[in-house]
């Protein structure tokens, strides 16, 4: 994996990722999870109603809609965290749909977890130990041969050693994680979600609370997941963190897939703009969605000058119909 202090290089993006026009719910020539007809109410609410979706296997996809779009609820759907009324889905041709979380995992599907309190109170060693799968002394038999178990307890330790060196977490192993800082957070969840060896990496919002001085960090890490030859899809508001690290976006609004496309394509969408981006498309939508104040927002932007800028014209228009007759 690259160093944290080099500078940001960019890296080329995947391209030929799908069959035919680029319209909601399109074909994709080596797809990994392909999902189809899910669909999840609530009550009266129906928070998810997939018809088709294909994510490319090998690229970077990023899920992005307006607040209550369902994204997290899809995310939850496909990671077997919650059960959809009806769909069925596939993960590297196997079929997923209705496969309990911690299986999903093992078969290489893994998603990022929000360190919960309970984790934090574990130091960020243990973290990662128990992020890996299949652990032999989780069996009756196996937990009665401590040999067994113990040889594999060293490996994982080698191994989380190893991943917490390349995430620059390595000084910190033995702290709780309840210490760390947001960004460090952030590492950490990614960290032990590699630590099942995954081949589909699910981020929930990899740079929510990140503070600017990781969040290069945090980038070129999941830039180093697709060199690796993992897939990675994510979901985020931050649409400079989309346009810099996506392959492919997939749109949601109201349950449904809207739109698709290259970042650059989608982004110009005149329906993407319309119903999302609106006429802020230069900010960071966490400003947009109001999870940020403009003065936190990703200093990159020009979220400051487009928030004035609005402001003023606002104020200016607000000035002509006072004075007019
Ligand atoms: N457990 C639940 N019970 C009832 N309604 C829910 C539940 N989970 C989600 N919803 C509703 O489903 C809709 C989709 O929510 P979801 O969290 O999936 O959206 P989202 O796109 O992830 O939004 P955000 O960007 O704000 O995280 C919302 O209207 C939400 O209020």
């Amino acid at each position: 994996m690259s160093s944290d202090s080099s500078p940001l290089v960019a890296r080329a993006k995947s391209t030929g990722l799908h069959i035919g026009d680029a319209v909601p719910g399109v074909a994709k020539t080596d797809p990994i999870l392909i999902a189809d007809g899910v669909r999840r109410t609530f009550g009266g609410l129906t928070a998810v109603d997939v018809d088709h979706l294909e994510i490319p296997k090998g690229a970077i996809t990023a899920l992005i809609g307006p607040n209550g779009a369902g994204k997290t609820t899809l995310f939850n759907l496909l990671t077997g965290f919650d059960k959809p009324d009806q769909g069925t889905w596939t993960f590297s041709g196997t079929s997923i749909s209705g496969v309990p979380a911690f299986k999903v995992a093992r078969l290489g599907q893994v998603r990022t977890f929000q360190l919960t309190k309970a984790l934090g109170l574990l130091t960020v060693l243990d973290n990662m130990k128990l992020g890996a799968k299949g652990q032999r002394g989780e069996g009756f038999f196996s937990a009665l041969f401590p040999a067994l178990w113990r040889k594999q307890d060293t490996e994982i330790e080698e191994r989380a050693l190893v991943l917490l060196e390349k995430f620059k977490l390595d000084t910190k192993k033995d702290d709780y994680a309840a210490s760390l800082s947001g960004g460090q957070r952030k590492l950490l969840e990614m960290a032990r979600a590699l630590m099942s060896q995954p081949s589909l990496v699910m981020l929930d919002e990899p740079m929510a609370g990140v503070n600017p001085a990781l969040t290069q960090s945090l980038l070129e890490h999941i830039l180093d997941l697709k060199d690796l030859g993992m897939t990675v899809l994510f979901v985020e508001h931050d649409m400079h963190v989309v346009r810099h690290i996506a392959d492919w976006v997939v749109v949601m609004a109201e349950g449904k897939i809207v739109a698709e496309g290259d970042p650059t394509t989608v982004m110009k969408n005149p329906a993407v703009v319309d119903a999302y981006l609106g006429a802020h498309q230069e900010l960071d939508l966490g400003v947009v969605t109001g999870r940020y104040h403009p003065d936190e927002a990703d200093p990159t932007t020009d979220a400051k000058a487009s928030v004035s800028a609005d402001a003023e014209a606002i104020a200016a228009a607000g000035a002509e119909e006072e004075g007019a007759p």
